[in-house]
Formats: C-alpha cells, structure tokens, sequence
C-alpha cells in the first residue's frame, strides 16, 4: 500500500532520516520507534507532504508522492494526528472533526457566501458524519463540549477521529498514548483495532513498548536517522542492538 525507498531528509549538516526504507502492509498496523530524536516524526513529516525527502521515492498506491503538498497527501488518503495535540481548543468536538472533512467538501466559496441549498444539504451530512465518527471513537456524549475542556486522553481520541474524517486509507498516529493513563490506553489499543477492521491501515510511532507490542503486527527501529531493525515485535523485543540503542540513550 505504502512504500517508501531510500528517503534521506537532511537539515543542513543534520541527516534526519538517512536511506530510510520501509512498507506500510495494507490492513495491518505499522510500528515504528527509536530513541528521542531518532528522526521518527521527521519521518512521518515526510510521509505527510511537510517535508519533501532531498533523497528516495514514497510510493502510494503505485504512485509516487513525494513532494506533494500535505492536501494533496491528505486527498490521496493518508491522514495524520499529531505528537502536540492540534486542536481547535474553542470549537466544539464535534466542530473539530468537520474540520477534517475539508478535504471531502465540494462546495466552493461561493456557496459558502450565499448558502446554498448545496451547501446546507453538505453541512447536515457533515455533521451527522461527524456524530457517526464520535460515537465510532467513544466521544459522542461529549459532541458539544469546547475540545479544550476534554481530558488529555480525550483529546488526543478527537484528534485520531478528525483524522478519520477525511476517510483516510492510512491513518499516520504520532505517539497517540503520550500523556494517557491505562484505562485511555487500553481504550486506545481496542480502538486501532477496530479502526484496523475499518479497512484502515495504521503507521504508528509509540514510546509505550508494552502497547505497541500488543499492537504491532510489524515493526521498524530507527536509530539516528537510519533504520536499525524490523521485524515481527517478539523478534524486536530481544534484538540487542534495539535493547542497546535504547539503554545507550538513558
Ligand atoms: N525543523 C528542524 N530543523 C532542524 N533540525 C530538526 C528539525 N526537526 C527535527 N530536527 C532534528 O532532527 C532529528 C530528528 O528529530 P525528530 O523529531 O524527527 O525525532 P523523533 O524520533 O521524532 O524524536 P522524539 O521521539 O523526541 O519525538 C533531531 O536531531 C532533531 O533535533
């Protein structure tokens, strides 16, 4: 589904992601980890269109992508939350997952101006999209609560269902349980699951081993920039240049 060869991202003297191939196997989820700084979300940033690799070719769908802007990305079907949570923290919940439809809205601003029927008949379908994809997340009940009011956890539940709502076919999450307690990871862990069933292919950078080793199908290990393993989580777990790498940097 997703193939990314050789990619080599450079920030000046800095190689940030240094021949960095991977795949992204279609209805399975991804991991990837590596200590601080290992060029994790420079990854994903290239992936997204906010960087374009100096080096290398990402495939999606059979098509090369690289250098696309992140909205085009977006309209491709890859989709993406954020390490620092992103949110419209005034807006409404259910207000911030309409904002992720917008890649999937056809009226032009001229409807917008006048409000057409085209465009009312839009916003009651986007809003009862809306309400589908909070209840599929849990957070139905809370639809007309600023975002900002959420918990931690919560918000970072509003962020993956934003991401949804561009009907993504990849759905990129960048240390989803950051600041979540166990209950919320659990809830997390059964959500990429059903996500996973949607259809919907998951790359994931995660910090907390034990849930990415119960989510994973695969996983990759980069390390300064370059890819130091990959590999079924169990084969991952006990490779010692990971348990190495990650010793090194404490
Ligand atoms: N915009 C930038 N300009 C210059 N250097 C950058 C930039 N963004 C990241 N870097 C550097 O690139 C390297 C990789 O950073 P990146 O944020 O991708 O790592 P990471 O694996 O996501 O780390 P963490 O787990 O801490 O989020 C780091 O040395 C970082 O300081």
């Amino acid at each position: 589904m997703l193939k990314v060869k050789n990619v080599t991202l450079r920030f000046g003297g800095l190689v940030a992601n240094n021949d960095v191939s991977m795949e992204v196997r279609d209805g399975k989820i991804t991991g990837l980890i590596g200590p601080n700084g290992a060029g994790k979300t420079t990854f994903f940033n290239c992936i997204s269109g906010v960087y374009t690799p100096n080096e290398g070719k990402i495939i999606f769908e059979g098509k090369e992508i690289q250098g696309y802007r992140p909205y085009q990305i977006n309209k491709a079907g890859i989709s993406r939350t954020y390490q620092i949570i992103n949110l419209f923290k005034k807006m409404k919940v259910y207000e911030n997952v309409i904002v992720g439809m917008h890649s999937r809205l056809n009226s032009s601003v001229t409807d917008s101006l006048f409000k057409t029927k085209k465009e009312r008949e839009e916003e009651k379908k986007a809003y009862e999209k809306a309400l589908k994809l909070l209840d599929f997340v849990g957070l139905l009940e809370l639809k007309d609560e600023p975002a900002g009011s959420l918990s931690y956890g919560k918000q970072r539940l509003l962020e993956i269902c934003r991401a949804l709502a561009s009907d993504p076919k990849i759905l990129l999450l960048d240390e989803p349980a950051a600041g979540m307690n166990a209950t919320e990871k659990n809830e997390l862990d059964v959500l990429c699951k059903r996500i996973v069933e949607r259809g919907i292919s998951i790359l994931i950078i995660e910090h907390d081993m034990k849930l990415m080793m119960g989510l994973a199908d695969y996983m990759y290990v980069l390390n300064y920039g370059k890819l130091l393993a990959e590999g079924a989580p169990s084969e991952i777990q006990n490779n010692p240049a990971v348990i190495e790498a990650y010793l090194g940097g404490e």
